[in-house]
């Protein structure tokens, strides 16, 4: 194992990282947020790099006997509010700096969320499309086993992302629970519920991206029942938006996946169309009046556009094409910063990832109480809770919104740079 010490310096990060790179545009939202808050300027250029960014050689045995090496990060951004927290991806355009930039989200995700935590992501470059089952498994735990060091349950606690699912986790708790020679669930969120995991944590960060919908559309005076919406990839996060909004009375008239896109102008039946997990790469095989590319979704005349797919897809070369009156963003990072500035030319609100998506994480902390408590809750205690932490942050958000004069994603980002520069001061960190 080795601890990849950072650089620090401003032009090399530019660089290195094009426009739409999760490092450039979450710098950039975090330079720009910062002329609205009252944080000491230490703070905020402490916040700019991460604790440690620790990278590893993952040695596995493919099933044919022959063996391949990968390479796997865990950024720890910024632990002032808690344990470090955030999903492991598995995907081919994992790298350290990504891993960075979505460590500085999870940071901001979970101070606007006001839970005890702060933010990390890693990951590692593969595809696991590549692997069997047991690859997968073997991969896992030797991943587990060379981050031993920096994670456990009050020090980094991991969670699902792309490409990992509630089986990655149950792994990774086992593996690190046999080594310590007891069983540990809080080590990771979003494992199985019969090992620790809690119900209703897979669908979370959906549910959370339609909780958000649901309150812009009320706060905009507008009937969810008379709203269309598009939604771009049809994962974990973009299915169970879709489904959550339909169930809610909203018309999902437009799905994704990687293949292209399906559309129905009087509303789709989103519970018939195969999500990710149901059936990989499936959507377009559902029947629709109309299909698509996979990017003209971004084109259509839709009340919402929910990208929950991948991201940095919404950039300055595609923005102008949008005629959603609204954005949700579900997947960490769609809008790149070019992308942004159209939006708000153009008056179209970007409701951001930190708050809309914040759904995963918080129920991952139900999970991590859960676990520490050994109790179990209902899933009607789960959506309860849920339901009222998301009014609560969405309350905080548009209070600031209302108050100062400032972006959707400014005013979230306003709320989690006072929760953590407070922190920072009242334990009296230097910076
Ligand atoms: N899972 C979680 O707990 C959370 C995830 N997120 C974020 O949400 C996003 C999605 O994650 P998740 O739902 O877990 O991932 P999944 O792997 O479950 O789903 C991703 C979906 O996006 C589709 N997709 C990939 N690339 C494209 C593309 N270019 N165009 C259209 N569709 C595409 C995939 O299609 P195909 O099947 O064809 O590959 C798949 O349907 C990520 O940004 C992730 O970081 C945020 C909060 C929590
Ligand atoms: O549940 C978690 O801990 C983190 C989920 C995640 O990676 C995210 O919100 O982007």
């Amino acid at each position: 194992m080795s601890l990849e010490t950072q650089t620090n310096s401003e032009g090399e990060r530019e660089s290195d990282d094009p426009d739409n790179s999760a490092l450039a545009t979450a710098l950039h939202q975090v330079e720009n947020a910062s002329k609205y808050v009252n944080v000491d300027k230490g703070v905020i250029e402490r916040l700019k790099e991460s604790t440690r960014v620790v990278q590893v050689t993952v040695p596995l045995e493919r099933d044919d006997g022959t063996v391949e090496t990968y390479t796997g990060y865990r950024a720890q951004h910024d632990d002032v509010r808690g344990p470090y927290k955030g999903g492991i991806r598995y995907h081919p355009d994992v790298s350290s700096k990504e891993s960075q930039g979505l460590a500085m989200w999870m940071t901001w995700k979970c101070a606007v969320m006001d839970l005890p935590f702060g933010g990390a992501k890693g990951g590692i470059v593969v595809d696991p499309d590549d692997l069997s089952e047991g690859e997968m498994e073997r991969l896992t735990r030797r991943f587990t086993e060379e981050l031993r060091d920096v994670i456990g349950p009050t020090k980094d606690i991991a969670a699902p992302d792309m490409g990992t699912n509630s089986q990655t986790m149950a792994w990774m708790m086992d593996a690190y629970s046999m080594q310590q020679g007891e069983t540990i669930p809080g080590v990771v969120t979003g494992k199985p519920p019969v090992v620790g995991g809690s119900k209703g944590r897979k669908e979370a960060p959906g549910r959370s991206v339609a909780i958000i919908t649901r309150e812009f559309i009320n706060y905009q005076n507008r009937d969810l029942e008379e709203t269309t919406i598009a939604i771009q990839g049809y994962g974990s996060v973009g299915a169970n938006a879709a489904r959550t909004l339909d169930d809610w009375g909203a018309d999902i008239v437009s799905v994704s996946d990687i293949k292209g896109a399906i559309y129905d102008p009087s509303g789709l039946d989103t519970h018939a169309v195969p999500s990710y997990s149901e059936e990989p790469n499936a959507v377009t095989t559902h029947d629709a009046p109309t299909l698509l590319s996979a990017d003209e979704i971004f084109k259509l005349d839709v009340d919402v556009l929910i990208p929950a797919a991948i991201g940095g897809v919404l950039t300055k070369d595609n923005a102008d094409d949008v005629q959603a009156d609204i954005i949700v963003e579900g997947a960490n990072g769609p809008t790149t910063t070019g992308a942004d500035e159209i939006f708000e030319e153009h008056d179209i609100p970007v409701l951001p990832d930190i708050l809309a998506n914040a759904g995963g994480v918080t129920v991952s902390y139900f999970e991590w109480l859960q676990d520490i408590n050994r109790r179990e809750w209902s899933l009607e205690r789960v959506h309860n809770e849920l339901e009222s932490q998301m009014l609560s942050s969405w309350e905080d958000v548009y209070t600031t919104y209302e108050t100062k004069d400032v972006t959707w994603r400014e005013a979230a980002y306003v709320v989690a740079l006072e929760r953590i520069g407070k922190a920072k001061s009242t334990r009296g960190l230097w910076p």
